[in-house]
């Protein structure tokens, strides 16, 4: 598989010849639009999880007032774009009439893939304005959307990348953006650590952080379209590395296990039952590898579920994207660290109970003690 969207054709820029209009005013107050991106936003994020090798969209449909006529998202490849759907949505209700404005977290794609150009949907509705969250990050396509919208009359409006709600559409689709521009697939590392500083659970327990934070790791299973493991793990836990605790998971599940192990240590029947689990289990010898081997699957973001002697071995090879620490105190307080790459923005974003510890920007945060 290529590392560009499955669906990108690479056309899409404004037909020669075609004049391109100087941006029309919106004529909706921004308080309004800032609305509309978030619910446009909260919409794509159910869907985290489910879209790989598509980036999670969603969109909004308002009235000339800023009144929402209908929201969408993405759901998962090969089904209809946000935009078309919330589209369809807005014939099916019998508001097309009204329909004046698109608010969208991702620019419109511009090309034909398993589905029809969002740009050519939207110009072949009643809506004139266009509020873009994010360009499209794939250099095969960016701009082609936002150009053929343009031509088409439309005045499109792309956020100021300084501000929310940018950073919570660029958090949608950082895995996709990093997928879209390397073919390597995102790593989440995600460790707990207890008081001495040690991962190792108490003897007969497999985790020993509270039930929140387990909560946490279950959604970011949820999240994620493949997990990573050791074989350490493998044979000290016998680890499930399912979907619990969170509703809404089925069609949201990581389907790719991937367990490091060089040495063939993995135990057959600890391996068919992760199969029967609904898991396609690989077995990774190299490492470095891992993230092109994960990507060329199709997997978007991956997240690291191990032992210390794996971390250790893919921190020194420099082989994360974020890393999330959990740590638990004497007393049993917990508290969450995030390390991100420099200059890179972190799907972790999504997450309103891990917003304390990314109030640094994107790049600024330390490396969390372990
Ligand atoms: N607190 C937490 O967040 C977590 C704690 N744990 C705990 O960690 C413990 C297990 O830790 P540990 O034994 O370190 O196990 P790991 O899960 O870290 O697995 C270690 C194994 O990974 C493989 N590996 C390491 N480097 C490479 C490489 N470069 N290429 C391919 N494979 C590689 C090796 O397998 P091989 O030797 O077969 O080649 C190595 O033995 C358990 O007690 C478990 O409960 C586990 C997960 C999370
Ligand atoms: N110890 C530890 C975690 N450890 C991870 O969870 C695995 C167990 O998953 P499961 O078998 O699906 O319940 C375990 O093998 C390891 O990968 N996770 C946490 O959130 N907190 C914890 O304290």
């Amino acid at each position: 598989m290529s590392a560009v969207n499955a669906e990108s054709d690479g056309a899409g820029h404004a037909p020669p010849g075609r004049s391109v209009p100087a941006a029309l005013p919106c004529p909706v107050a921004w308080p309004l639009i800032a609305r509309a991106f978030r619910a446009a936003i909260d919409e794509a994020a159910r869907f985290v999880g489910a879209t790989a090798p598509n980036p999670p969209v969603g969109c909004a449909i308002l009235d000339r007032h800023g009144d929402i006529l209908t929201i969408a998202a993405h759901h998962r490849a090969g089904m209809p774009h946000a935009e078309a759907l919330a589209l369809r949505q807005c014939a099916e209700q019998g508001l097309m009439a009204r329909a004046a404005i698109a608010v969208v977290t991702l620019e419109p794609c511009n090309h034909t893939g398993r589905t029809g150009p969002c740009s050519e949907a939207i110009l072949a509705s009643p809506i004139r304005t266009v509020w873009v969250g994010v360009a499209d990050p794939n250099p095969r396509v960016a701009g082609g959307g936002i150009d053929r919208l343009r031509a088409g009359g439309c005045a499109v409006h792309v956020l100021d990348q300084g501000a929310e709600p940018a950073a919570a559409c660029r958090a949608l689709i950082a895995p996709f953006a990093h997928w879209s521009r390397t073919g390597r697939a995102w790593l989440t590392v995600k460790q707990a650590v207890d008081a001495s500083g040690s991962m190792i659970p108490p003897a007969g327990q497999t985790t020993f952080t509270s039930d929140a934070a387990l909560t946490l790791a279950h959604r970011l299973r949820r999240a994620t379209d493949a997990i990573v493991t050791g074989s350490g793990t493998v044979l000290a836990d016998r680890p499930g590395l399912d979907v619990r605790r969170v509703a809404d998971h089925a069609d949201r599940a990581p389907r790719l296990l991937a367990v490091c192990d060089r040495k063939g240590r993995v135990p057959a029947d600890w391996r068919a039952s992760a199969a029967a689990r609904g898991f396609d289990v690989w077995i990774c010898d190299d490492i470095t590898r891992l993230p092109e081997m994960l990507g060329a699957a199709g997997v978007l973001w991956a997240l690291v579920e191990a032992g210390p002697g794996l971390l250790a071995a893919l921190r020194a090879a420099g082989l994360w994207d974020d890393w999330l620490t959990i740590g638990v105190g004497p007393d049993g307080t917990e508290r969450l660290d995030v390390a991100v790459r420099m200059g890179t923005d972190t799907p972790l974003r999504l997450f309103p109970e891990l917003a304390a510890s990314l109030t640094a920007p994107e790049g600024e945060a330390c490396f969390p003690a372990s």
